[in-house]
């Protein structure tokens, strides 16, 4: 589906319920195949949570997770702990291309039967559930912290826990936070310190809910917005302060690009009060998903960015700093990447009526529609956004923007 979207002055003031966080989801709906006390409350309805309660529901066989990574990651940890189990787990041509070696070798150090089905180290993998024999594990950090959040996931399970030694530079630090924290939020001990990491066995938990906070990475899109927009406001719920995910840093991030948050009743409010700077350096390691948001925002404002800390986003959805450079060209930005980095030079002139293409990356789409408050433009296969955020044009609509 290609969108064409016409230029916009202005956001209307709206509401909106923004779709629970699919990386808390897909955490906590992994803790509720373990515990099944837990109940779960605002649930993302995201393409990637759905394929992971589908794939966590069928259990055996041949099961395809398409672009879902948490999916790949979490589910190759749970169907290997799982006696009895046997499991073809696989994906999109493009999840066939992301790495998961280090995850199969942590796995197998444990005692844990997992093989290659076509290329080693890359998805699909061939898994035979087993009891463990090694209640410790090494591997490297700074390549995926979902292969860090797989094993803090089964950790509780196994007979003697699980101790986790993190090699070298640890990247995306939050999203292991978030695991910790919603592991001790459910009762089970989990210690973060230093490089190593230890979850403590449970047989069950308490009989509790898990209410789920809104998606901060679907917020992002919102921010970007505000800051293009000349007036307006937007309240998003559900919203915490004291957020378990990284990308809440946005409300931080976004004073740069004049947009103030208020919190108030568990919702955010954004609206365009202070003064935009004319040049922004900021470490993303920590919040890899919202990088190609706040680069379209720069691009939009014309102001020049320095990006750094994203050598994640080569092996995301799509390479993510060549996708960038790419379309952002065509929109007659001038724009340098490295193999970790994105640099991109201030402007005054948006090319109008260029196509954007998404790469099968939702957040291509997403990143890329707030432009429609500077220039008009379109956006091929717009429906990638159901990844993460399926009611997104829906919401656009909302706020006034008009599309065909
Ligand atoms: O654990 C998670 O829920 C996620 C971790 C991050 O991946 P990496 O750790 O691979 O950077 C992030 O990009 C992804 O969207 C979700
Ligand atoms: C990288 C992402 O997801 P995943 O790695 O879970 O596919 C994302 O949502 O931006």
């Amino acid at each position: 589906m290609k969108l064409n979207l016409a230029q916009l002055d202005t956001i209307l003031s709206r509401e909106l319920k923004i779709t629970g966080s699919k990386s808390e989801t897909n955490r906590s709906l992994l803790l509720q195949a373990f515990y099944p006390e837990l109940l779960l409350r605002n649930v993302s309805n995201s393409d990637d949570a759905n394929t992971m309660r589908e794939a966590l529901a069928k259990g055996s066989g041949v099961i395809d997770v398409h672009h879902a990574g948490t999916a790949m990651r979490f589910l190759t940890a749970y169907f290997a702990v799982k006696p009895g189990v046997d499991v073809i787990l696989t994906g999109s041509e493009r999840m066939q291309q992301r790495p998961i070696k280090i995850l199969v070798d942590a796995l197998r150090t444990i005692g844990c039967q997992i093989e290659y089905l076509k290329e080693e180290g890359y998805p699909p993998l061939k898994i035979q559930g087993v009891v463990p024999v090694e209640n410790s594990v090494s591997l490297k950090a700074n390549v995926s912290s979902q292969y860090i959040s797989a094993l803090m996931l089964i950790g509780s399970s196994l007979t003697a826990g699980l101790t986790i030694h993190l090699e070298g530079e640890v990247t995306s630090i939050p999203y292991i936070n978030m695991t910790k924290q919603l592991l001790c939020q459910i009762g089970i001990e989990t210690k973060f310190d230093g490089n190593q990491i230890s979850i403590n066995p449970q047989t069950k938990v308490a009989s509790q809910t898990i209410t789920i906070e809104s998606d901060w990475s679907s917020a992002s899109y919102f921010y970007s917005m505000m800051a293009l927009s000349n007036d307006g406001e937007v309240t998003l719920s559900f919203y915490k302060k004291e957020s378990y995910q990284g990308d809440a840093r946005l409300a931080t991030i976004y004073k740069n690009f004049g947009v103030e948050t208020l919190f108030k009743n568990d919702t955010i409010t954004l609206k365009k009060k202070l003064k935009t700077v004319d040049n922004i350096v900021l470490n993303l390691v920590d919040a890899p998903d919202i990088a190609q948001t706040i680069a379209v925002t720069c691009f939009g404002l014309g102001i020049s960015c320095n990006l750094k800390g994203l050598h994640t986003l080569k092996i995301k959805e799509t390479d993510r700093l060549l996708a960038l450079k790419t379309e952002l060209e065509k929109l007659g930005g001038k724009v340098h990447i490295t193999e970790d980095a994105l640099f991109l030079e201030s402007s005054s002139h948006i090319q109008p009526d260029i196509t954007i293409e998404t790469y099968n990356d939702h957040r291509m789409a997403l990143a890329f529609a707030p432009l429609a408050l500077k220039t008009s433009l379109s956006i091929n296969d717009a429906d990638v956004v159901t990844k993460s955020y399926p009611d997104f044009w829906n919401d656009l609509e909302r706020l006034g923007f008009k599309f065909s």
